[in-house]
């Protein structure tokens, strides 16, 4: 827990533990709406095959423009400028790459796994026999391997960031054993390509599968999806602001507005006193459009991002899709259990469903796309396909943005309406972050960006009181969320929020018998 704790040394968080609850944070001092709790660097993270000729492996920039620069060993990974491939390469300068600070793959800049220990295994990628977000994963398990090789080297800061990473890594809840029959087996045999891979490229020591698979236990339960976005690169300090409010104001009133909840629309009606001590100060400088990388790649230029309203958190594509099944599915006060003893059966399959339309991958046209995106385990017979194979980059769809945002999209009559139709181009992992519990009624937020993720407070937190991030989509009716909380994060909810819909649910029913 020593070490643990010092991972929130320079925050507004305070790690806690309790008997029943595990492990939560709470405010170290007063917090106001708008202000930072925390900035927590990417620690692995990966792009959905489908996605990797878009974002540049080194400065992860989303680009219009299919990349030209691709490794030549792996031919897995691409670049969006000579600067950011040789920013892979060990003893580069990093310097002068992307935006600022985004070459720091793994947020730690001294940890950023060389792509030379990463780029033989990774050229076996080509061959698996596994869906996207499977090969997404198994790729951050990839960079975790190569972290716990960096981890094992001689003593230097390089190795001491690299064995803390790790260290830490492996304290994170681990929700292995919770999988289902079929997927662990669909895990199982996707770790045994991935061993497959490890053999083939020499790599020093070859993990058994009861090693790897707790890997994947802590990756699918504590990552987030990432998203394209058009806009939040250009995210300053009065972005956050004013996201930090909307947020406050257009999701959450409504909800306590809908739920009646007493005083708890006082509470959810923050003063916004968002310039107030400990606020504007501690709000981050977030890279803007780099001349470096906007003068190699035109869709670096900030000219070619348009701005678009925030959007909300999402954790990957399948639980967008599952948000988006749930809620024409569902009743809203459907009864919990019979909901849940479903999911648990259904997980597999809801997962193998190919995502929703709406924004697609911009080389993606029609069925060719949706190839990519099952991870039926009978589908991952045929070998993952790249869509942007032979597409044509004058049709693609703009989207100079992000990977991540994190923030509320409005309707045209105002109300919060969440990015469902998005897909999902991969996925990240923040170590901070995945110490947040969830609540369906959260008091921060999780803006992110290339480089991290930033915690923010949406309303006044007293010192102590717990902080806590909301994992879903927390506008879905209770079943809904309970569904997929329990499907993708494997644990029952307790926030207040969930206990109070509980009983107002039974009373709904009660008074509709009545
Ligand atoms: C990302 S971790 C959060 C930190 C966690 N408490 C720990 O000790 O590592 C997510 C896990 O925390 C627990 N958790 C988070 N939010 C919860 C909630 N609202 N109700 C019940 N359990 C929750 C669940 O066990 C879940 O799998």
């Amino acid at each position: 827990m020593q070490d643990l704790a010092a991972l929130f040394d320079k925050s507004a968080a305070v790690l806690q533990h309790s008997l029943v609850g595990g492990r939560y944070l709470v405010a170290k001092h007063h917090l106001e709406a708008g202000d930072v709790v925390l900035q927590c660097p990417v620690l692995l993270t990966a792009q959905l095959p489908s996605w990797r000729k878009r974002i540049c492996y080194a400065c992860h920039r989303m680009c219009q423009a299919r990349l030209a620069l691709r490794c030549k060993g792996c031919e897995q990974v691409w670049f969006c400028s000579p600067a950011c491939q040789d920013s892979t390469t060990p003893g580069s300068d990093p310097s002068h790459v992307g935006p600022e600070g985004a070459h720091k793959l793994n947020g730690l800049s001294d940890t950023q796994v060389p792509h030379q220990l990463l780029c033989p295994v990774l050229a076996r990628f080509g061959s698996a026999k596994c869906g996207a977000d499977m090969l997404c994963v198994l790729g951050m398990v990839l960079q975790l391997l190569g972290l716990q090789q960096l981890a094992g080297q001689a003593p230097s800061e390089t190795q001491q960031r690299a064995s803390a990473a790790v260290g830490a890594f492996e304290v994170l809840q681990d929700h292995a054993a919770e999988l289902g029959k079929r997927e662990r087996l669909e895990w199982l045999s996707a770790l045994t390509f991935l061993r497959q891979a490890l053999v083939k490229a020499c790599w020093p020591e070859i993990p058994s599968l009861d090693e790897l698979l707790p890997l994947v236990g802590r990756i699918i339960s504590n990552s987030f999806g990432t998203y394209p976005d058009r806009g939040a690169q250009d995210s300053t300090e009065d972005d956050l602001l004013t996201q930090a409010a909307d947020k406050a104001d257009n999701v959450y009133q409504p909800l306590v507005s809908a739920l009646s909840l007493p005083n708890a629309a006082a509470q959810m009606s923050p003063q916004h006193s968002l310039h107030g001590p400990g606020g504007s100060q501690l709000l981050p400088q977030f890279p803007s459009a780099e001349p470096s990388c906007s003068s190699i790649s035109p869709a670096c230029q900030p000219g070619m991002q348009q701005r678009q309203p925030p959007r909300a958190l999402l954790p990957h594509a399948c639980r967008a899709n599952i948000a988006e099944e749930t809620r024409s599915d569902l009743p809203a006060e459907s009864s919990c259990q019979d909901m849940l003893s479903g999911s648990l059966q259904q997980r597999a399959s809801q997962r193998a469903r190919k995502p929703s339309t709406g924004l697609q991958h911009p080389d993606v046209a029609g069925p060719k796309g949706a190839q990519t995106q099952s991870i039926d385990v009978k589908a991952k017979c045929a070998p993952t396909t790249d869509p942007a194979d032979g597409m044509d980059d004058g049709k693609q769809q703009g989207s100079g943005g992000l990977l991540v945002s994190e923030s509320p999209v409005l309707d045209a009559d105002n109300f919060p309406r969440h990015p469902r139709s998005e897909t999902s181009v991969g996925r990240v992992l923040f170590l901070q972050a995945s110490f947040f519990n969830h609540s369906c009624h959260p008091n921060c937020y999780v803006h992110r960006n290339p480089t991290g993720a930033t915690i923010i407070a949406m309303q006044p937190i007293a010192v102590g009181q717990e902080l806590t991030i909301s994992y879903i989509d927390e506008q879905l009716p209770q079943a809904a969320r309970m569904l997929a909380l329990q499907r993708d994060f494997f644990f029952r909810c307790n926030c207040s929020r969930c206990s109070f819909g509980l009983r107002e649910g039974s009373s709904r029913r009660k008074a509709k018998r009545g």
